[in-house]
């Protein structure tokens, strides 16, 4: 049992991660009535067949009256229009949170636009899939994995506690840490795996000697490898253009590693070879 509780929840894109915020909220039964708001009657449509909310509105503004808690799961770079649209029109002492991916820039579009008497929590779920939608969501994503919060100095201490209570309920273990930590980290453990994987299948997919696709070829090594390159291409042009500086230095020591691992190749080196695949074995194998 937990004293925590919500009377309404709205969810701003209930797709994969509010979606599944609204699920697992509800299984938990701490929150009284959700309210879906998006842009597709569709799949606000099946998120109501779902049961993820209660109701939805195609209207943001009319979605957040009377809301508690409003969370944010769009993608980022349509976080600073919606924040206009729906702030004016939130309840005093309500709280905005949200789930993107990157934190300066979504903090940069939306604390300048906060009314007084609304707070707002930025945050990060670092759980996910390679589906979008309502039909991706499921209660339990967010068991056992981690959530980021990067509260600012204008973020309220009781707004803070109840936002890491409410991914405590989801099942998650909250870490809150520095705008500047969390982008600079998701930039290397997240959104650098997804640019190389975004590579990897358009330049393998492009290859053009023999008159054949050999994607048709590829085993578990490169579907293993390449599931995120699945991933929502709006969610993930609005990641690479937000926190750029931090991808690109994160893309650069990449192909500094990747320019040493050819050299050694092309002088046959095998040795360090070896060396940097045992090394790279036992970083990984640690983490499993
Ligand atoms: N997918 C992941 O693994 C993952 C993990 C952690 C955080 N995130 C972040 O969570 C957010 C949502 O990602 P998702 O995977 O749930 O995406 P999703 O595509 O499953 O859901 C997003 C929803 O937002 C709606 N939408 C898009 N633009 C809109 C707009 N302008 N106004 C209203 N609704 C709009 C879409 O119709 C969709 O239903 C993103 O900011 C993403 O960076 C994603
Ligand atoms: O498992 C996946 O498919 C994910 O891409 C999840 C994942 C990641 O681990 O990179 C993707 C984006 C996030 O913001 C957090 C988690």
């Amino acid at each position: 049992m937990t004293d925590f509780h919500i009377g309404r929840l709205t969810v701003i894109g209930v797709g994969l991660i509010g979606g599944s915020l609204a699920l697992a909220l509800r299984d938990a039964g701490v929150v009284d009535d959700i309210v879906g708001a998006g842009r597709s009657i569709e799949n606000l449509e099946t998120a109501l067949e779902l049961e993820i909310v209660d109701r939805y509105c195609l209207d943001p503004v009319e979605a957040v009256q009377g809301a508690d808690l409003v969370f944010l799961s769009t993608p980022v770079q349509t976080f600073g229009t919606l924040a206009g649209q729906l702030l004016p029109a939130m309840k005093p002492g309500s709280i905005l949170t949200d789930g993107g991916s990157v934190k300066g820039d979504v903090i940069r579009q939306i604390e300048p636009l906060l009314p007084p008497g609304i707070a707002f929590v930025p945050g990060h779920p670092i759980a996910g899939t390679e589906n979008s939608g309502a039909t991706a969501a499921f209660s339990s994503l967010y068991r056992d994995k981690r959530c980021i919060l990067t509260p600012t100095p204008s973020t309220p201490a009781a707004a803070l506690e109840t936002v890491r209570r409410m991914w405590q309920v989801a099942g998650s273990e909250v870490v809150v840490m520095g705008v500047e930590k969390h982008d600079r980290i998701l930039a290397a453990i997240s959104h650098l795996p997804h640019m190389i994987a975004y590579t990897l299948v358009n330049a393998v997919g492009s290859y053009d000697r023999f008159e054949e696709n050999i994607l048709e070829y590829s085993a578990g090594g490169f579907r293993d490898f390449t599931r995120i390159a699945s991933s929502d291409p709006t969610m993930w042009r609005d990641i690479a253009l937000t926190n750029r500086e931090a991808l690109l230095e994160m893309m650069e020591r990449y192909e500094s590693f990747l320019a040493e691992l050819k050299e050694d190749i092309r002088s046959g080196e095998g040795q360090k070879l070896y060396d940097f695949f045992l090394k790279s074995k036992l970083l990984r194998d640690a983490i499993l």
